[in-house]
């Protein structure tokens, strides 16, 4: 089926996950990061998910699953293993028009969700369309290792160049072959390798004096370790 691939906004909005096992304390773990309120719903947890569930926006109802808990949600995740409850989550999603994802269970889900490799704003996702799994894992290994910490800078950089260019008011027309001279320019390597005074000398020659690191409010280097401890 050709799936239409998108990328949500959840920042506070409100998501249905149900389960407290480790797949639902990675499901809560990733929608947490994205911002989302989560309401949990599950009789029993898991310690990694007991400890996320006492983070901020997540509201924990421990009790089996009813319909009524879809109310108000954007998105339903069912992470259990329970065929007949698995249904129930469904149905009452469908019913609510709300989109569910049914782990490892793709006739009772409505979206899928890929593997996906994250570097600042950088969203690398691999889907098979469900044929493999293990495929797309691999995949996901394989861009994690191409696609390294220095993405996060690099597009910081980009997006508060592009901001203050736009921000000068000149058409389109004329910005866009600076972004193109931009991104094939040596910034990345420059970024890549730590130099600053490097990144500084190629923004001065693409787009002129005002787009320094310090002019644009940018450094070097500050997603490197925790991206490292990520990888
Ligand atoms: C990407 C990822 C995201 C995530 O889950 O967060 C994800 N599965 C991951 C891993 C993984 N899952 C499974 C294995 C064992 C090897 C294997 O079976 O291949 C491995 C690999 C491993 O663990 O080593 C078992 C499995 N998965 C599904 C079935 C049922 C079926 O295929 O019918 C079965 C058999 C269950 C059984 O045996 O009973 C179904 C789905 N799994 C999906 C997503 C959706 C399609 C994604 C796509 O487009 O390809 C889909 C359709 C629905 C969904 O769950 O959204 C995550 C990788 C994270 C990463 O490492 O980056
Ligand atoms: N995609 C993946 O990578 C992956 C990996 C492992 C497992 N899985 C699948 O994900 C599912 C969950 O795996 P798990 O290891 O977290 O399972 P688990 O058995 O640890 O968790 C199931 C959870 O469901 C809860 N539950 C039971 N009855 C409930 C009810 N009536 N209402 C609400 N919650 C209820 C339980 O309290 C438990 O916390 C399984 O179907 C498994 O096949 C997927």
């Amino acid at each position: 089926m050709p799936f239409y691939p998108a990328l949500l906004d959840l920042s506070g909005r409100l998501v249905l996950l149900v389960g407290g096992g480790r797949v639902a304390a990675r499901k809560l773990a990733s929608l947490l990061e994205a911002g989302a309120r989560v309401r949990l719903v599950t009789p029993a947890l898991c310690q990694e998910a007991r400890e996320l569930a006492g983070l901020e926006g997540v509201e924990l109802i421990e009790r089996g699953f009813e319909p009524g808990d879809v109310e108000g949600a954007w998105l339903v995740i069912s992470a259990t293993d329970d065929e007949d409850l698995n249904r129930s989550v469904a149905v009452a999603a469908e019913a609510a028009r709300v989109f569910v994802n049914v782990v490892d269970v793709p006739p009772m889900c409505s979206f899928i969700v890929p593997a996906v490799v994250r570097r600042g704003e950088l969203t690398l996702a691999v889907s098979t369309g469900g044929a493999s799994p293990a495929a797309a894992r691999r995949l996901r290994q394989g861009l994690q290792a191409q696609f390294g910490p220095e993405w996060a800078d690099y597009l910081a950089i980009l997006r508060a160049a592009r901001q203050k260019l736009t921000a000068q008011g000149r058409p389109a027309a004329e910005n866009r072959p600076l972004f193109y001279q931009l991104v094939d320019s040596q910034l990345m390597e420059r970024v890549r390798a730590g130099d600053a005074a490097g990144v500084d000398e190629v923004m001065r020659a693409v787009l002129g004096p005002g787009f320094t690191l310090k002019e644009l409010g940018q450094s070097l280097g500050r997603d490197a370790a925790r991206e490292r401890e990520g990888a």
